[in-house]
């Protein structure tokens, strides 16, 4: 329950709404509870002699209390279940914003699937509790009050009788509310289950299809929808008993009134239309009295939902800024676009056993263009993630112009990092504001510079729409070559200080590659420029190559020293040469 308190702010965003709403609900009740009195002077006004006037006049009342109270549980609605839809407006552009913050880490370990169903289900859940929740405990409360009044003064021993069977009435619906909770649990998780496989399968089409795994699938999928099916119609068969059995319930708890109260008016001590009016009591207080177990279900169910969206709102956003930094003198000093990695180390969160970078030392001079070469899983990618604070070091420090990078506002340090990673996306939207985006303002003349840097303005040229094309999903219509170089203009258009490049043309051969670099290299002499690629013809011109190996930095040169060291790096070089002469012979 307690988790259900973070939702006091926005309860008491809304205090003034929420406060007319609770107001009416008295409104409405009173002349709810007061319109039976003439429905019971009705029918007494029929058992003396019949006079039309006086029962219509009576009826008139009744109606016109019943009419009143009406019109204030309209505004009751209006007030506290409009409010409900305002906090839910609130709480998904808050789960929305939150999600933005949260640190790469977390999206490695949460899948995307859960993310959409707490934001979805989750939230539900707990706007039916701030709805309809709040609005029938409090409307319960009073009608049971004022009620329970009128009744009392009518017959406390027939107001006995009455309520003897609400206890046991609510508990049924309690007992069946938690039964019925946790089926629509069970159906949330298979919900998950299923969204997560259908958003997983349609990313992944093309692999789906490139090994014929459809039927599989297909297959997968009916499995879980079927499980779906399957508790969907196990709620529905027990929601259907338990309508029946409120039905009859609320039937069965007619017959001591009628039993009691039949026999005061048989003596004397009740007359007809005081019966008449306790009948009309009881059946008003049927649904408020179920209502008390099905809003306890509700509340659980929110609790539950909040429990889970609470445990997304306290992973902490991205890495704090380090207080009271401490920098000497001369890493204050002002180079625009410097890097010092030093004494670096590093394990993923998610696997703390393991050792992923060990001690890296290293200096990059503004404007120097570096390289990072190495076999496949030797740290590369892990290393440049570092620079832009997407994860934090375990142990040593990293200066970005001089500064210790945890002491640098992180949207400050981001703006200075072009960042083009191995996996990358476009948005469905013009090759322009891909391009742009990010960028403070959409100047199409920096669009059409950056694609000049980035060697992609020759083909956007040959597009009817040119700039104005419109990409598919993830950029569909663009070849694997133009999506990589759309991503560098990209990045390039940001006019940053240090662009990291990661693998960023894989897509293209090896001399197009090195092409598209060296021109890189010349025409940003200002920027520093950071490049991973597997390709030696690549990396070559770089002012210098890093060779990881196992996370450590194994060799450390310009092309030429390297070679003169004959290690790693010559044997990487050897290996690439031997390649290209036999594709050249085949
Ligand atoms: N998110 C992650 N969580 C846990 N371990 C990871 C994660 N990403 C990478 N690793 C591990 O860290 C190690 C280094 O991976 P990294 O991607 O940095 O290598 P790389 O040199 O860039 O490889 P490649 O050339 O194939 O891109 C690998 O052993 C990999 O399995």
């Amino acid at each position: 329950m307690k988790n259900l308190l973070a939702l006091k702010p926005y309860l008491l965003r809304y205090k003034r709404h929420l406060g007319e709403g609770f107001f009416y609900i008295i409104l409405t009740n009173i002349f709810a509870v007061a319109g039976p009195k003439y429905i019971g002077q009705a029918v007494d006004a029929m058992g003396r002699t019949f006079r039309i006037q006086e029962v219509v006049g009576y009826a008139s009342i009744y109606v016109l209390f019943s009419l009143l109270s009406g019109i204030f549980l309209f505004l009751v609605r209006q007030k506290i279940i409009v409010t409900s839809r305002h906090i839910e407006y609130d709480l998904k552009n808050d789960y929305f914003n939150h999600l933005q913050k949260l640190p790469r880490s977390f999206y490695d370990q949460t899948s995307t699937g859960e993310l959409i169903s707490r934001g979805t289900n989750d939230l539900n859940a707990v706007r039916d509790f701030l709805g309809p929740g709040i609005m029938y405990s409090i409307n319960t409360f009073f009608r049971l009050f004022f009620a329970i009044i009128a009744m009392v003064a009518l017959s406390p021993t027939l107001t006995f009788f009455a309520l003897l069977p609400a206890p046991l009435l609510s508990y049924s619906v309690y007992t069946i509310g938690r039964s019925m909770q946790k089926r629509s649990k069970s159906i949330q998780e298979s919900y998950a289950g299923i969204t997560n496989l259908v958003q997983e399968n349609l990313t992944g089409i093309r692999v789906v299809k490139s090994f014929t795994r459809e039927d599989a699938e297909v297959e997968r999928f009916e499995k879980l929808n079927r499980e779906y099916y399957r508790k969907n119609l196990s709620l529905g068969k027990l929601q259907a008993l338990f309508f029946a059995m409120l039905t009859a319930m609320t039937a069965f708890s007619l017959i001591p009134v009628i039993w009691v109260g039949g026999r005061a008016v048989i003596k004397g001590e009740m007359t007809n239309g005081g019966i008449a009016q306790f009948i009309v009591y009881v059946t008003m207080l049927s649904w408020p009295i179920i209502s008390i177990g099905w809003v306890t279900s509700i509340v659980q169910k929110a609790a539950s939902a909040q429990a889970r969206l609470n445990e997304i709102f306290n992973t902490p956003p991205d890495m704090h800024d380090m207080e009271n930094p401490e920098s000497s003198a001369s890493e204050k000093e002002q180079c625009n676009g410097s890097l010092v990695f030093r004494n670096v180390s590093f394990h993923y969160p998610s696997e703390p056993g393991t050792t992923v970078l060990e001690s890296i030392s290293f200096t990059v001079e503004p404007g120097s263009k570096i390289a990072f070469a190495g076999a496949t899983g030797s740290g590369k990618t892990t290393l440049v993630s570092l620079i832009p604070r997407l994860y934090e070091p375990a142990s040593g420090s990293i200066l970005f112009n001089g500064r210790d990078i945890r002491t640098i506002p992180l949207d400050q340090l981001r703006k200075k990092i072009g960042f083009v990673p191995q996996n990358n996306f476009l948005f469905s939207d013009t090759i322009e504001q891909n391009i742009s985006y990010g960028s403070s303002d959409s100047d199409p003349q920096a669009v059409i510079d950056a694609s000049r840097i980035a060697m992609l303005d020759d083909d956007v040229e040959s597009f009817p729409e040119q700039y104005r094309t419109m990409l598919g999903e993830k950029g569909i219509n663009l070849s694997g070559g133009q999506k990589q170089r759309a991503c560098i203009a990209r990045a390039v258009a940001w006019s940053p200080e240090i662009l990291v490049l990661d693998d960023a043309l894989s897509a293209v051969d090896t001399a197009t590659e090195a092409r598209i670099f060296d021109a890189l290299l010349q025409k940003l002499p200002e920027t520093t420029i950071i490049l991973i690629s597997h390709r030696i013809s690549t990396v070559k011109n770089c002012d210098r190559i890093f060779v990881l190996q196992g996370g450590l930095i194994a060799e450390n040169g310009t092309h030429d020293e390297l070679l003169r060291q004959n290690g790693l790096y010559t044997k990487l070089h050897n290996q690439q040469l031997l390649e290209d002469e036999i594709l050249s012979i085949a």
